[in-house]
């Protein structure tokens, strides 16, 4: 007999396994989750802290007087900056690499690590990487090679079953055969939700990491919104917001996480197609934290915390396989969620953005319970941007540049739909966190800014903050005193949506030199293509700092061109040329904030 079904007798398993993810935008938490349901199936059982499944642990909640002592671990870690974690599992990260760790602490471990990350980023799954290291230093037994899942092409879902196809379940089965085990050894949590007619309680305690997170969030006022396109189109649009909130400090160029909601057309599409009352309350049942408070009605469930316009995941299809009449429907998703459908998977539904909700409106899904939807999907995850704005020169006010995201054919993103909903008075939630946007160690260093289209949002923050303190004929006292370019990029003249700003800064001396590149103009042009090689050698030479932001494939774009540049200027071998640049970020005299 396998996990859960065990009745009050003996059953059968393989044991414990801990699966640990640390995730900032939902994709290593799903893929623990599947890899979990997986485990189950193979009667393992996965001993999570999650209130849906009691499945896995976010990393944020790992203890660090237990986990040495566990057998069995999986680890799906994803990277962001210079070899780090997501925030969620930096109390993790610090931990495990302090020096406090002693080299045979992990002994009694097993343990496998699964690193999510782009290979349009330059530390292409460090910390992935590093921690499998990590534990086989503190003595863990690295039961199965590291996989590696890159989003830079939609791919990591293929990547993890491709991974998984290597042998990794038969490993396991080979390693823990099935014994007979006490039911009693293995608390259950209650997994149910009960309708009810008590109101809505948004203060609940004893809520897990995420919903105490977003509970304890900043509220936000949008002061203005406004559209800073000449001539905007559906998927071309940059909405400049600038938001205010009580006792908010923040500072120049640092990051701000937004939790976005889902749009009420597609909460009513959802619930007309699953036959949802919207306006039903429920409860969560459980033993453990709670993933939101509640009770909720379905409406404020969908609406803020359930994630279901995210590209749909093979476990949700799996699921809705399960779900469907049509045969050849079924035969579809099922092709689709499987490891010999990978292409199929790919072209029907990577390239097409499908997701939850179009999935079920297109193979007619009618019957999937709020149980279902709560153990098929993920939680909001908050979208981050880099403030556009100095807090020296607005002390009060924060200011975001936001571009529009097509997902396919008019298909908006989650983010995109949202802060077209917004207005001026409009509240949305969210935190502040660092950014990689450090000021240079020596202020009069020159700096040189590279930011097309909403990679300005940074740039314009480091630009203002220079103008205030010349403004105030005090540049003695700015971390920026250094001469300071720009080098812009859009499409057309009807895109330079900062254009009269930027002259403004270039006549008044803030910026010393202002270029930019239009890619859709008769000479085709990008920022790479008015890099003056030359001068940005002497610039480095000086101990110049290079700010980069955009997307990734971009800011790649902008470190092979400094390598072409050593390689011309300096005759250096390739390789050599390569290991540059992650000197100059080591120096911080490259600092890049990239996505995608
Ligand atoms: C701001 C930002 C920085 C990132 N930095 C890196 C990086 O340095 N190396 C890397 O391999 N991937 C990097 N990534 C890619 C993420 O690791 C990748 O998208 C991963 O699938 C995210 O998983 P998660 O949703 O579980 O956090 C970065 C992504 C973002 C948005």
């Amino acid at each position: 007999m396998g996990c859960g079904q065990s009745s009050a007798s003996f059953f059968e398993s393989r044991g414990l396994i801990y699966i640990y993810y640390g995730t900032t935008s939902g994709n290593s938490s799903r893929l623990a989750f599947q890899f979990a349901s997986q485990t189950r199936k193979l009667n393992f059982l996965p001993k999570g802290k999650d209130v849906i499944q009691n499945l896995v642990i976010n990393l944020s909640e790992f203890e660090p007087d237990q986990i040495s002592s566990q057998k069995l671990a999986v680890f799906f870690v994803s990277t962001y900056g210079v070899g780090s974690s997501s925030s969620d599992a930096q109390k993790f990260n610090s931990w495990i690499f302090s020096k406090e760790r002693k080299n045979d602490e992990f002994k009694s471990m097993s343990y496998i690590v699964f690193a999510l990350g782009n290979t349009n980023h330059e530390n292409y799954c460090q910390f992935g990487i590093k921690l499998d290291k990590r534990l086989e230093e503190l003595g863990g037994k690295r039961l199965f090679a590291l996989g590696k899942g890159n989003a830079a092409e939609n791919t990591t879902e293929n990547d993890y079953q491709n991974w998984i196809s290597t042998g990794v379940e038969e490993t396991l089965i080979k390693t823990y055969p099935a014994q007979t085990c006490d039911p009693k050894k293995f608390e259950q949590s209650i997994q149910q939700i009960k309708y009810t007619n008590e109101p809505e309680n948004e203060n609940l305690e004893n809520l897990d990491y995420q919903a105490q997170k977003y509970k304890s969030s900043i509220t936000f006022t949008i002061n203005e919104i406004r559209e800073l396109k000449k001539k905007p189109t559906l998927g071309n649009s940059t909405l400049f917001i600038d938001l205010v909130a009580d006792n908010v400090n923040y500072v120049t160029a640092s990051n701000i996480a937004i939790y976005p909601q889902n749009s009420d057309q597609d909460i009513n599409e959802l619930c007309n197609q699953l036959r949802f009352d919207k306006n039903m309350k429920f409860e969560v049942i459980t033993t453990m934290k709670h993933p939101f408070p509640n009770p909720i009605s379905i409406y404020n469930y969908l609406k803020k915390y359930c994630d279901f316009t995210g590209l749909i995941t093979k476990k949700q299809l799996m699921e809705l396989s399960n779900q469907v009449v049509n045969k050849q429907h079924k035969e579809e998703l099922l092709k689709a969620a499987s490891f010999e459908g990978r292409e199929f998977y790919d072209e029907n539904f990577t390239k097409k953005r499908e997701s939850l909700l179009t999935v079920i409106k297109k193979y007619n899904i009618r019957n999937l319970s709020i149980e279902q939807l709560l153990e098929i999907c993920p939680s909001m995850n908050p979208r981050f941007s880099t403030i556009a704005s100095s807090n020296m020169k607005h002390p009060k006010n924060i200011h975001i540049l936001a571009s529009q995201l097509i997902l396919y054919e008019k298909r908006l993103g989650l983010c995109s739909q949202y802060f077209s909903s917004l207005k001026k008075g409009s509240l949305l939630k969210g935190y502040l966190q660092d950014s990689k946007f450090a000021f240079p160690k020596n202020p009069k260093a020159p700096v040189l800014l590279i930011g097309p289209g909403a990679g300005l949002a940074p740039m314009r923050a480091l630009i203002q903050e220079r103008d205030y303190h010349l403004e105030s004929n005090n540049l003695e006292k700015s971390p920026l005193q250094g001469n300071m370019e720009l080098l812009f990029g859009c499409r057309t003249e009807d895109e330079y949506f900062s254009e009269e700003e930027l002259k403004h800064y270039e006549k008044n001396g803030t910026l010393s030199n202002l270029k930019v590149a239009f890619s859709r103009k008769a000479v085709k042009q990008y920022v790479t293509d008015i890099m003056d090689l030359n001068q940005i050698h002497s610039h480095l030479q000086m101990e110049g700092i290079i700010y980069i932001c955009g997307s990734a494939q971009m800011g790649r774009d902008i470190t092979n061109k400094i390598q072409d540049m050593y390689k011309q200027i300096e005759n250096i071998a390739p390789y050599l040329a390569f290991k540059k640049i992650s000197e100059l970020e080591q120096k911080q005299q490259l600092i890049t904030e990239l996505w995608g």
